[in-house]
């Protein structure tokens, strides 16, 4: 396929590139804070950027009429408002996290949370290498909003740290931790090459990782 990638200097653009590059993808556009450059109109963007690029993607996905994978967190409820805009004439697939095993980890948490009452305390606590803009990460946000009430989460910023979350279920007299740690970019590129070789074939709409994996 011939694709492009919004954020393509950053640390997952230069991941993504390598993936897709070593399965036979071409980058055709390229664009981050510095400007952008096409040699021939991608069949589908890649977004891997920040927040403030989000105005620009838009822009993008609205000239160029095609599907969008998006990985970028900080995103608001605004800005998803956009996103479903922009899915009822594209495929759009948007995750926080485009790990399998987050989103495992999600269908656990789900699962659990219908045994507990609220007796029992969740609390969140991320970690992630020092670069990280965003706090909490977006994939903290994502977890914590599979339950139905106000979580306390903590986050570390340290090193290179890959991406560390751990989901924390404790009543008196016993505690259930749930826990994921990516150990190279690898856990998330894999899952952005499987969603841009599904999303040709996808009718408009907004999509999550998830929808991709049980599909
Ligand atoms: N959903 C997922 O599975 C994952 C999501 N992420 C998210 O991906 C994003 C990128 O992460 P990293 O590569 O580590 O960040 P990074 O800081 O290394 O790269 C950011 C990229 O965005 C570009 N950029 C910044 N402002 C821009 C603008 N206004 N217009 C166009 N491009 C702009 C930069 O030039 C750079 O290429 C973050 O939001 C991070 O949280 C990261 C890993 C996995
Ligand atoms: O910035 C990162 O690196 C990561 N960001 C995502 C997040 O904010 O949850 C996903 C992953 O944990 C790596």
């Amino acid at each position: 396929m011939k694709y492009g990638i919004i954020g393509y200097s950053g640390r997952m653009g230069e991941a993504i590139e390598k993936l897709f590059s070593q399965a036979g993808h071409e980058l055709v556009y390229q664009k981050d804070e510095n400007g952008e450059k096409e040699i021939e109109k991608p069949e589908l963007i890649i977004d891997f950027s920040l927040k403030e690029a989000f105005p620009e993607t838009v822009k993008v996905i609205k000239e160029k009429e095609i599907p969008l994978v998006i990985g970028t967190t900080g995103l608001d409820e605004a800005d998803f408002k956009q996103l479903n805009q922009l899915a009822e004439k594209v495929a759009v697939i948007q995750s926080f996290n485009f790990s399998i095993g987050i989103n495992i980890l999600s269908e656990l948490v789900s699962k659990v949370d219908n045994y507990i009452d609220q007796d029992w305390d969740i609390e969140i606590s991320e970690t992630h290498h020092r670069f990280k803009k965003d706090k909490p990460s977006g994939t903290a946000i994502m977890l914590s909003d599979l339950i139905d009430r106000d979580i306390d989460m903590h986050s570390k910023r340290l090193g290179s740290e890959f991406g560390e979350h751990e989901v924390y279920f404790a009543s008196t007299g016993e505690v259930l931790t749930l826990k994921h740690r990516a150990y190279s970019r690898e856990a998330f590129t894999k899952g952005v090459l499987l969603s841009a070789e599904k999303i040709l074939d996808l009718n408009p709409g907004l999509y999550s990782f998830k929808d991709i994996l049980t599909n």
